[in-house]
C-alpha cells in the first residue's frame, strides 16, 4: 500500500449525475444488491471497490440496465440520470446505453473492422452527417484510447486480429464515439499490460473533463490513482461512499478499513 499514489485531484463539479435510491438486486431468489442510495457526480471518476461477489459488477449494470438482459434478474428501486428515471417504460435501453456507455472486463469487439468497431454506434444513433465526419469521429475516438498509431495504416483489418490489450483499447474507443454521458468500466484493464493500463488510467483521467465515469476495479491502487470519489460494497451493502482520498486513508467504517488493509478480500 505504501507505493499508493493518493490522487489529490479535487472535485471541481458537483452536479449529481445518477442518482441511485434504495436500489435492490434479485437474481432469483439471490439478494444480490441490499437498499443502496448513491450519488454519483458528474465530471468525475468513481471508483467501485470491494471483494469478489459483493455486487459492484451488478450495481454498474444497473446504470445502463444491462441487468435486463439477465432473466432472472430483478431491479428495484429508482436510478435517476439528470433527474429522469432509467427505468421508465418511456425510455429505450438502446438510447439509454448510447448516454450510458460500457466497458467490459473481456474485450468484445465486433466481428468487423476496426474502423467499423467504432463507426458503428455513431452511424446507427445517427450522429454524422457524412463519411468525412464519421472519419473523424473513428479517428478521434482511437486517439484518445491511445490506439490510433498503432492501427491508422490498417483500419479495414479485423478488430479481432488485434492483441487482447489493442482489443480493449478498441472497446474504449467504440464506447467513446458516441459521446457517451457516463462510461461504465467493469474491470477495463484486467486484461491489459503496464502499459496499456498506464494508457488508459490516462484515459480515464481525460474522460472526466467531459463526463462522469465509473470504475469497478479489483486494485486499489488504480482506485487510488484513478478516482475522486470510492464506494466499498460488502456483501451487496453500500458499505462506504465518500472521497476516494478519505475512504483510503481514514476509512470510517471497519470492514472498509480491513478490506483496504487486506484482511478481507
Ligand atoms: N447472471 C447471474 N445470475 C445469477 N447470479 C448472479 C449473476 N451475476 C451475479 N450473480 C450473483 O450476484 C452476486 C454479486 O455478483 P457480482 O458479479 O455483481 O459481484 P462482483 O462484486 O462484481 O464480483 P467480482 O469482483 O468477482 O466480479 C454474487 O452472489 C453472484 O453470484
Amino acid at each position: 500500500m505504501n507505493d499508493m499514489r493518493l490522487t489529490e485531484r479535487t472535485v471541481n463539479a458537483n452536479d449529481i449525475k445518477i442518482a441511485a435510491r434504495k436500489v435492490q438486486v434479485f437474481y432469483g431468489t439471490t439478494h444480490a444488491i441490499k437498499d443502496v442510495d448513491v450519488d454519483i457526480l458528474d465530471k468525475t471518476v468513481t471508483a467501485f471497490i470491494g471483494p469478489s461477489g459483493c455486487g459492484k459488477s451488478t450495481f454498474l449494470r444497473c446504470i445502463n440496465r444491462m441487468n435486463d438482459t439477465i432473466d432472472i434478474c430483478r431491479v428495484e428501486g429508482d436510478i435517476l440520470l439528470d433527474g429522469e428515471d432509467i427505468y421508465n417504460k418511456k425510455v429505450d435501453p438502446v438510447q439509454l446505453r448510447a448516454r450510458v456507455g460500457m466497458v467490459f472486463q473481456k474485450p468484445n469487439p465486433f466481428p468487423k473492422s476496426i474502423y467499423d468497431n467504432v463507426a458503428y454506434g455513431p452511424k446507427i444513433h445517427g450522429q454524422v452527417k457524412n463519411k468525412a465526419e464519421l472519419d473523424e469521429v473513428v479517428e478521434a475516438s482511437l486517439r484518445k484510447a491511445a490506439l490510433w498509431n498503432e492501427v491508422k495504416d490498417r483500419l479495414d483489418a479485423p478488430g479481432t486480429g488485434l492483441s487482447g490489450g489493442q482489443q480493449q483499447r478498441l472497446c474504449i474507443a467504440r464506447a467513446v464515439a458516441t459521446s457517451p454521458e457516463v462510461l461504465l468500466m467493469d474491470e477495463p484493464c484486467s486484461a491489459l499490460d503496464p502499459i496499456a493500463t498506464a494508457q488508459v488510467e490516462e484515459l480515464i483521467d481525460e474522460l472526466r473533463e467531459n463526463f462522469s465515469v465509473v470504475i469497478v476495479t479489483h486494485s486499489m491502487q488504480q482506485a487510488a490513482r484513478v478516482s475522486q470519489r470510492t464506494a466499498f460494497f460488502h456483501l451487496g451493502n453500500l458499505v462506504e461512499f465518500g472521497e476516494t482520498g478519505q475512504i483510503f486513508t481514514n476509512p470510517r467504517d471497519p470492514r472498509t478499513e480491513s478490506y483496504i488493509t487486506g484482511r478481507i478480500g
